[in-house]
């Protein structure tokens, strides 16, 4: 399903965070945000998960304008991952996982023998099977991260917002989660910091720099040494295959 955002502006006390984001994801794209740290893209995740208003601009979730639609209805089209993960209250991992049905069911309707094979699936999906008696407040981070996950998969939405999903995560944990979303073959919209791994799973990026889209392009058009000096501030070496492909980032520190 479609995220769009249209000239969504959000300002905190007289600090303009965003100042007009004109997005596009569609096509059951994989789609990165990236930008120095503090240049707003959790904010305008945010937006679009609903945690926080726009002060102004549109955000479209297919065809429908997402301030009128219903909470419940929403979170059964957009399903979030995001880099905080804090209960209250001791729930059990499984318990967690279920929560992702929720949006499916009426007031007190009771958990069905599909939700519990989807919430099964879900937790086979991401190897945490053997977690789910455990008490998720236990888990460490990247645990915590890959039971969210199987939340989200557990929501069976038609689209995914994921912001910075592989904080905590190892090596093979994040190409894992990052595999696991790419083959959901939904539109996905993520913010991340790791340029390699947005090089390696994105379709299109966004580039945000305090508050405003600054270039949009495929990785290889995007991830230039200029572009990555003028965002970063950093010297990029582009490694390129003898095709000319683009495959990887690193950095010259000694520069
Ligand atoms: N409630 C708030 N009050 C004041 N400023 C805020 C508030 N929320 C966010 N900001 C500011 O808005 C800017 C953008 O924050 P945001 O978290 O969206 O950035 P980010 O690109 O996700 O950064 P990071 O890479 O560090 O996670 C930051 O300067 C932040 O301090």
């Amino acid at each position: 399903m479609n995220i769009k955002t249209e000239g969504v502006k959000l300002s905190i006390g007289n600090k303009n965070i965003l100042k007009g984001i004109d997005i596009n994801v569609e096509n059951k794209e994989f789609v990165g945000i990236i930008g120095p740290n503090g240049s707003g893209k959790s904010t305008l995740l945010k937006c679009i998960y609903r945690n926080l208003k726009p002060s102004s601009g549109v955000i479209m979730l297919g065809d429908e304008n997402l301030s009128t639609i219903p909470i419940k209805e929403s979170a059964k089209k957009l399903a979030v991952l995001s880099q905080h993960n804090y209960y209250d209250f001791d729930f059990k991992v499984y318990d967690i996982v279920l929560m992702g049905r929720s949006p499916h069911k009426k007031i007190m309707e009771r958990d069905s023998k599909e939700d519990f094979e989807i919430v099964d699936a879900a937790l086979e999906k991401v190897g945490m099977t053997d977690f789910k008696e455990r008490s998720f407040n236990t888990l460490s981070g990247g645990e915590q991260q890959r039971i969210i996950l199987a939340r989200a998969l557990a929501q069976q939405t038609d689209c995914l917002v994921l912001d910075e999903p592989t904080n905590h995560l190892d090596i093979k944990h994040q190409l894992q989660l990052m595999s696991i979303v790419k083959g959901l073959n939904i539109e996905v919209i993520a913010a991340i910091h790791d340029l390699n791994i947005a090089l390696m799973y994105c379709d299109k990026i966004y580039v945000l720099k305090d508050g405003e889209i600054i270039a949009y392009g495929t990785p290889s058009e995007v991830m230039t040494k200029e572009l990555i000096k003028e965002v970063y501030e950093v010297d990029a070496i582009i490694n390129k295959d003898e095709n000319g492909k683009l495959v990887s980032i690193s950095y010259n520190i000694y520069k």
